[in-house]
């Protein structure tokens, strides 16, 4: 893997900005970390899950200027998006801002993305001789560089505020996308793979966790602090096939990562696993070599605590929705969350995504009430021992 300890970035009309991925800013909040480790901390980390999005008046005025792939390709525009809810609201984590399918494209596949529709791959995969057009030996520095540039521009821009979250789809997930072409409710094409060309399925799976393990290794490399699997689409699946084409690629995924970054002599950072929709999986996702299992909105927070033993940290859950409720509910949902979580081994978020047509000001009410509260909470119980 070429050296990445020097990048650098062509801004205009300006000198060469020779960024190294090394003698970053020291961390000021580490809270995020603490919590990943299961270590001890005074208050609950929250982040939101595509925190960096259209609603935010400031992404939709870059978006104004510049396509969707354009941004993600620049580092200094993907840089200056990650750090937008980062001025606004006192979360505990920035996610670098891309998209998971970067991916597909470093495979040769063309992904539009369609305005008021979303993503589109105008060739998709229709039958199993279609993979012989992907471009299977992925150099992620030359095909991904620009996101590993960005990562390292962004831990030196947000001088040490927050740890800073890198990303990539799971392999089903990427996979349902490659089939389907683009959203949908049913993922039926994908689907159909798995029953009439289950050999091919795995060839696909195991292409697909080849390059996710280097992108996700090269994002630790360009300073990644933490990652996140999406398998955003584990709600398509039953759990014979998820135990047969997504739990066994999340958990080699998992190992190797580590590994991989072990033997470039660098720390292995803490990883999440979001499995949308596996609520039948979460002891298993335990088990798979993640520190961090994220629950979506469906998902009991008692139950999977109990499931989970204190073997990882939960991550969630709210209901997206909720943020269409007055402030004042919010911080009661708040409280109801993190009594049901416990306030120690968890990280707040969402049960997915926000939604964006979310208000802003919301946003800022569910981070500050998860703040507050875990505090009271910590400090009630500090006084009851
Ligand atoms: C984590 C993330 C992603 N994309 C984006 C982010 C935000 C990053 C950040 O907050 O900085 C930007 C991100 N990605 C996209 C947008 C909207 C682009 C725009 O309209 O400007 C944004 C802000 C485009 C996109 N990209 C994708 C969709 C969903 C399509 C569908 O299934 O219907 C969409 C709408 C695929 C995608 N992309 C991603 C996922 C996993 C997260 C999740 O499950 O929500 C998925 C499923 C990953």
């Amino acid at each position: 893997m070429a050296d990445r300890s020097q990048t650098t970035f062509q801004r205009s009309k300006e000198p060469l900005l020779k960024m190294a991925a090394q003698n970053f800013p020291e961390l000021k909040n580490d809270l995020m970390l603490r919590a990943a480790r299961g270590e001890k901390t005074e208050r609950v980390p929250v982040w939101v899950m595509r925190q960096a999005g259209r609603y935010l008046s400031e992404f939709r005025a870059m978006r104004a200027e510049n396509e969707f792939f354009k941004v993600c390709q620049t580092p200094e525009l993907a840089c200056e998006v990650t750090l937008q809810p980062i001025r606004r609201f006192q979360l505990d984590a920035a996610i670098i801002f891309s998209d998971i399918l970067v991916v597909p494209q470093a495979l040769g596949m063309t992904v539009e993305m369609v305005p008021g529709k979303g993503p589109s791959f105008p060739e998709p995969l229709k039958v199993p001789e279609d993979m012989s057009k992907l471009d299977k030996d992925v150099d992620v520095n030359k095909t991904l560089g620009y996101v590993f540039d960005a990562i390292t521009l962004t831990r030196h821009k947000l001088e040490g505020k927050v740890p800073l979250i890198g990303f990539s789809g799971a392999p089903w997930t990427l996979m349902c996308y490659m089939i389907e072409g683009g959203g949908s409710e049913s993922m039926s094409k994908p689907k159909q793979w798995l029953y009439k060309y289950e050999e091919a399925s795995h060839q696909l799976l195991n292409i697909l966790t080849k390059v996710i393990i280097d992108y996700l290794v090269g994002q630790v490399i360009a300073g990644a602090q933490l990652l996140q699997v999406f398998e955003s689409h584990a709600g398509h699946l039953c759990p014979r096939t998820f135990h047969t084409f997504a739990l066994p690629y999340l958990s080699i995924i998992a190992r190797q990562v580590e590994e991989k970054v072990r033997a470039q002599g660098k720390e292995p950072v803490p990883m999440i696993i979001f499995a949308k929709g596996a609520h039948y999986a979460i002891e298993d996702l335990a088990q798979s070599g993640y520190e961090v299992v994220g629950l979506d909105w469906t998902v009991n927070p008692k139950t999977a605590r109990h499931q989970t033993q204190g073997k990882v940290t939960l991550q969630g859950n709210m209901d997206p929705g909720a943020l269409y409720a007055s402030k004042e509910e919010i911080r009661t949902i708040v409280r109801e969350m993190l009594e049901q979580f416990g306030t120690q081994q968890h990280i707040a978020n969402l049960g997915h995504g926000i939604y964006p047509t979310i208000d802003p000001d919301h946003v800022e009410a569910f981070v500050d009430a998860v703040h507050s509260i875990s505090e009271e909470i910590n400090l009630d119980s500090k006084k009851k021992n």
